[in-house]
């Protein structure tokens, strides 16, 4: 393998954020290739989502880096991140509630190829643009819902909303942030095999904040573990399962195959 092609999409280096006197997370430093899923645990409050933040440009770091693909984006927001490759699942704030899961979908495609208000005029570019947005939601398992205003959603449908906005953006790192919470039992497996096949398709990088160890266990290449905002643990799922620290911070946090 040349030394281009081993080289880290994403990196964040002694990445740090402090509020007030508290760390929440603490020189962090991990690096993550495309062709990989990471699954990041740790118990409440370890730092999982603060991280994200960081690395999404919702928060800004007191102290270090995030690189993609080698660049320095530290100084970047939320938005310009997402046009370098970040996909960071959109939260209801980000979305449009009173237009249609499927207007919304469209927005995004079209942002994602930057086709802006004029181009959307042509009948053949609305009809790509409609079909694409079909796709994705297909994806999710939300065509029924179409038309649906995103307001009168179930959060279940929310959150696959959320995911369909994500694969819409095509990011070169996929960020998942709990993605099946409060999603009914039977929903959840939809998501998963989403995830599985990004992760088949071996050309992004994928992060996985997950609370339940079965998910982890059956998705993960690797397992990072945050504990009081620092990581403490990084490897092979099965070896860091096992470690002391993971079996320390998880007991009788979360049941042993949830
Ligand atoms: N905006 C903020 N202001 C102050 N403290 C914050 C802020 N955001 C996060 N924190 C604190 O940072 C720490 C890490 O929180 P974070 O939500 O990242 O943990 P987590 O590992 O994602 O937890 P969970 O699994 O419960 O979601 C917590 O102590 C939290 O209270």
């Amino acid at each position: 393998m040349s030394v281009q092609a081993a080289a880290p999409v994403l990196e964040t280096r002694e990445l740090t954020i402090r509020f007030g006197g508290h760390v929440a997370v603490d020189s962090v430093s991990c690096a993550f290739h495309a062709g990989t899923l990471t699954a990041i645990v740790g118990p409440n409050g370890a730092g999982k989502t603060t991280w994200f933040n960081l690395i999404s440009g919702q928060l800004r770091a007191s102290a270090g880096k995030v690189l993609l693909r080698g660049e320095d984006i530290t100084g970047l927001g939320p938005a310009a991140r997402a046009d370098k490759g970040l996909g960071r699942a959109f939260q209801l704030t980000n979305l449009f509630p009173n237009l249609s899961v499927q207007e919304n979908v469209r927005l995004a495609v079209a942002s994602r190829h930057r086709i802006g208000h004029v181009f959307w005029q042509t009948a053949a570019r609305r009809r790509d643009i409609a079909e694409a947005a079909t796709g994705y939601l297909a994806q999710v398992n939300l065509a029924g819902r179409a038309d649906a205003a995103v307001a009168s959603l179930s959060h279940g449908d929310q959150r696959k909303l959320e995911v369909a906005l994500m694969l819409a953006l095509e990011p070169e790192v996929f960020m998942f942030d709990e993605p099946t919470a409060g999603m009914s039992v039977d929903e959840v497996p939809v998501i998963l095999e989403l995830i599985a096949e990004i992760k088949r398709r071996q050309d992004k990088v994928v992060l996985l904040v997950e609370h339940k160890m079965d998910v982890v266990r059956s998705l993960a290449d690797r397992i990072v573990v945050l504990h009081n905002g620092q990581l403490v643990a990084d490897g092979e799922p099965a070896l860091v399962i096992a470690s002391p620290i993971v079996q320390e911070a998880y007991l009788g946090a979360t049941p042993a195959a949830a």
